[in-house]
């Protein structure tokens, strides 16, 4: 077989492509390039799409996907070496269908170009690396025209403080275009920046903040012109705006980045957005504008501090426009291909959340309607079980502020246990989070409502080929910041003895996590004096028994019922107490357990102890776990 050997690699002997672990499960439809190639999309953290043989594209982390220029990617084998020769690290499976396609599935991809030879987290090719010309991009015939050259330098003149800063490179990806109805047409586009900060190499957080990004229509090159002339006002381009939804939930997409993700002084950000068009515009044009770059971030302080003093109002805002804005345009008109979308419901919640839930199914013939349950936002009280009186709250007015004043400031040690930062994020998961309730003096825009305000990340409902239905996020997801809380009907544990078979009961435990006795793993963090005081109340033997109370999903329920289990998770359970303080009935949150890139999978640990689920016959049942984690324990109960 033919070898292609990476520029100055050796190229190493050809593992047997069975001993590959089969891992990730963002698998995607393949569409026609312009070339007239058989592609797939290719998401962060995802999927490798190999057509005949030869090896079409490659991407990771979250930018865009592109054929790699310094290496003549022509066969699996040459995938192979590059991962034998530690320059690609990915875990994932080649499957050879009845062909013309073969798909390798990877959960991780991490490119280690130009790179010291260690793994990192982030380390993509760039696109600046790739001639103009050799860029595709997936998922459809999308042409981008790129008419600003973004990057450079904006200078900042204090010594202690300089940097470089500009959007080195962007890239877009058309995800969807989904016929909705005869006029309506569902756009769903990937818009990734690449920032490069120079001079500031070890920055311990950095933020760029992200304007704005909507589809317009219009003739493109009216755009450009205008916009090539300096004006930024392609509002006023006699373009149609488009359905509001069309910029609903692009403003939670703060950028952000941690130096685990910075290599080479190079901030590799994407987010992404669902835009609302109308079917029979000629074209759709993203633009992408990123927004001011807040010098505070540069400076070597913790985040918590910078908000500290922000608040106090000690810092000066020093913000300054990065060179603004990217355009893409898309020629061709947009061709609404449901069949090749999978997509089974637009929205799960049936308008209940604030933003849509899409249903989509690309790897077998399952039907949604088969899961039977009903959608519900919020948690229904089953008829015998009796919630305790709201609890007093606090005095506060408007919002909380003074934490040694707030009285449900004081039950979480005297601190607000969440920061405003990107909409409200926990800064350390707690064993309870106390938050203010119905009885409170403050309102819902108090920083200690954070988890009562809904779902604010675009979420997708996916189909596995192992694990049923799971959940993905097409947003961003800061470290720390809620995604969903657990919903269903609060019901009496024994209640549920009787029943065989219910995948979706959630048993609230949060004292047994206090306690730290052996069932959900032990969430870092103190147990808080406040806390403690409750617990010595509490009757001996308690902890020894079942949960009282559980979430049963089953029927009833919200987007998390669908998350699946990793030993190797990316959110995190938050037990949380706002009307009531009674630990037995907490609701439970999902967080970020790390920033989330768009398009990963969203999964928490089950935290089941091994042989904790009997049968109604007596017998342990056993479920394998396919979380595909390095150290997954195999078993999910
Ligand atoms: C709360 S449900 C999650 C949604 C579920 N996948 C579905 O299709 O509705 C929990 C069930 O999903 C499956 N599941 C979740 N995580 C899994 C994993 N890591 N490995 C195997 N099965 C898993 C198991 O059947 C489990 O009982």
């Amino acid at each position: 077989m033919e070898k292609h050997t990476p520029p100055g690699k050796i190229a190493l002997k050809v593992p047997e492509i069975e001993n590959w672990r089969p891992r990730g499960t963002v698998a995607t439809t393949g569409e026609k390039s312009e070339e007239g190639e058989e592609v797939g999309r290719l998401c962060c953290d995802s999927t490798l799409f190999v057509h005949s043989q030869k090896l079409l594209a490659f991407g990771f982390s979250s930018i865009s996907p592109f054929f790699h220029p310094h290496y003549p990617l022509k066969s699996i084998d040459l995938l192979q070496n590059l991962m034998d020769s530690k320059q690609l690290f990915t875990d994932g499976e080649i499957q050879s269908q009845a062909s013309p396609t073969t798909t390798a599935r990877v959960k991780r991809a991490v490119l280690l170009d130009k790179c010291s030879g260690q793994r990192q987290r982030r380390c993509s090719p760039r696109l600046k690396d790739i001639p103009q010309s050799k860029r595709p991009y997936y998922g459809t015939s999308l042409k981008v025209s790129r008419q600003q050259q973004l990057l450079h330098q904006q200078h900042h003149n204090d010594d202690d403080h300089a940097f470089h800063a500009g959007v080195q490179d962007a890239g877009c990806n058309l995800n969807h275009v989904i016929q909705v109805n005869d006029v309506d047409v569902d756009v769903d586009v990937n818009v990734n920046v690449n920032v490069n900060v120079n001079g500031e190499p070890t920055i311990p957080a950095t933020k760029l903040e992200y304007k704005s990004a909507y589809v317009e229509k219009g003739d493109p090159l009216d755009e450009i012109s205008q916009n090539a002339a300096g004006g930024d006002s392609v509002n006023d381009s006699g373009t149609t705006s488009l359905d509001d939804t069309s910029s609903a939930g692009n403003e939670a997409g703060d950028l952000q980045c941690t130096p685990a993700e910075a290599s080479n002084n190079n901030l590799l950000q994407s987010y992404s957005l669902s835009l609302r068009g109308d079917g029979k515009s000629s074209h759709a044009m993203v633009k992408a504008t990123t927004g001011t770059f807040d010098a505070h971030h540069l400076q070597p302080v913790q985040g918590e501090q910078i908000m500290q003093n922000k608040e106090e109002g000690n810092l000066q805002n020093d913000t300054r426009d990065l060179n603004p804005t990217v355009f893409f345009t898309k020629k061709h008109t947009l061709v609404a291909s449901p069949k090749l979308r999978g997509m089974l419901l637009v929205d799960i919640s049936g308008g209940q959340e604030e933003i849509k839930i899409p249903v989509i199914n690309l790897v077998d013939d399952t039907p949604f309607a088969a899961t039977g349950f009903t959608y519900s936002r919020s948690i229904q009280v089953a008829e015998n079980v009796d919630l305790p009186p709201n609890a007093d709250g606090c005095r506060c007015k408007g919002n909380c502020i003074h934490p040694k004043f707030c009285a449900c400031a004081r039950l979480n040690d005297s601190k607000f246990p969440y920061v405003r930062h990107n909409g409200g994020r926990l800064r350390k998961a707690k064993d309870v989070v106390f938050e203010c309730g119905p009885n409170c003096g403050c309102g819902p825009d108090c920083i200690n409502r954070i988890s009562q305000r809904g779902i604010k990340y675009q979420l997708e409902v996916f189909r596995t080929l192992d694990r049923g239905w799971a959940v993905r996020t097409k947003d961003f997801i800061p470290s720390g910041a809620p995604v969903c809380e657990y919903v269903g009907i609060l019901r009496r544990t024994d209640e549920l003895d009787k029943v065989d078979v219910n995948d979706y009961i959630f048993e609230i435990d949060c004292l047994h996590t206090i306690k730290g006795i052996e069932g959900r793993e032990r969430r870092f963090g103190a147990v808080s004096a406040s806390l403690c005081d409750n617990i010595e109340k509490i009757e001996d033997g308690y902890l020894e028994k079942t949960p009282e109370f559980c979430i049963d999903a089953n029927h009833i329920g919200n987007v998390s019922r669908f998350v699946n289990h990793s030993c190797e998770p990316n959110l995190f359970v938050q037990c949380i107490l706002s009307s009531h303080h009674d630990f037995r009935l907490a609701r439970i949150v999902l967080f970020a357990a790390r920033s989330i890139s768009p398009w990963q999978e969203l999964t928490y640990d089950y935290g089941y102890p091994l042989d904790s689920v009997i049968g109604s016959d007596g017998e342990v049942k056993v479920q394998p776990c396919y979380c595909g984690a390095e150290d997954c324990r195999k078993r999910l109960y």
